[in-house]
């Protein structure tokens, strides 16, 4: 079933240099292709559309703010179960409950700045490329 997806590689991502690392790992599966790429530091209306649905939750303030500290690279991946291939790629929410090999089983400890978002569904999916890609909705 060929899917695409919404990936962002967050501000902690591109700080620590570990883009490239996590680019090269999507690259590898095997018929996942990056259809849309770019570095862009997200605007607050940008944020709340994208995190809509965590308002009013105690991390969603500092949530924001972190999201908006520096840049993010924005990617469209496509290819064969590329949703579910790509949330199982990050690992867990929690990065110390994530799987060494994971994205944020390797990389990660703290919560908030957990290197990687993947929509969630075809759903989320597609609300998510129209907010960070308009002219590919
Ligand atoms: N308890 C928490 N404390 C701090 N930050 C949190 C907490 N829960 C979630 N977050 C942050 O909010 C983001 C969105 O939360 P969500 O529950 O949608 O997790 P997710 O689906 O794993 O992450 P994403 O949507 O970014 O892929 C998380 O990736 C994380 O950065």
């Amino acid at each position: 079933m060929t899917q695409r997806t919404l990936v962002l590689l967050k501000p902690d991502a591109v700080r620590r240099g570990l883009t490239g690392e996590i680019i090269s790992r999507i690259e590898r599966k095997a018929g996942w292709t990056i259809t849309a790429l770019e570095l862009r530091t997200l605007d607050q209306d940008t944020l709340e559309q994208h995190y809509g649905e965590h308002k009013g939750k105690p991390f969603y303030e500092p949530l924001v703010e972190f999201m908006a500290s520096g840049p993010v690279v924005a990617m469209i991946v496509e290819g064969e179960r590329v949703i579910e291939g790509l949330r199982a790629l990050a690992g867990p929410t929690d990065p110390i409950a994530a799987a060494p090999g994971s994205i944020r089983g390797d990389y990660g400890v703290i919560v908030r700045e957990n290197l990687i978002h993947a929509s969630d569904s075809e759903e989320s999916a597609e609300r998510e490329v129209k907010i960070f890609f308009p002219d590919r909705g």
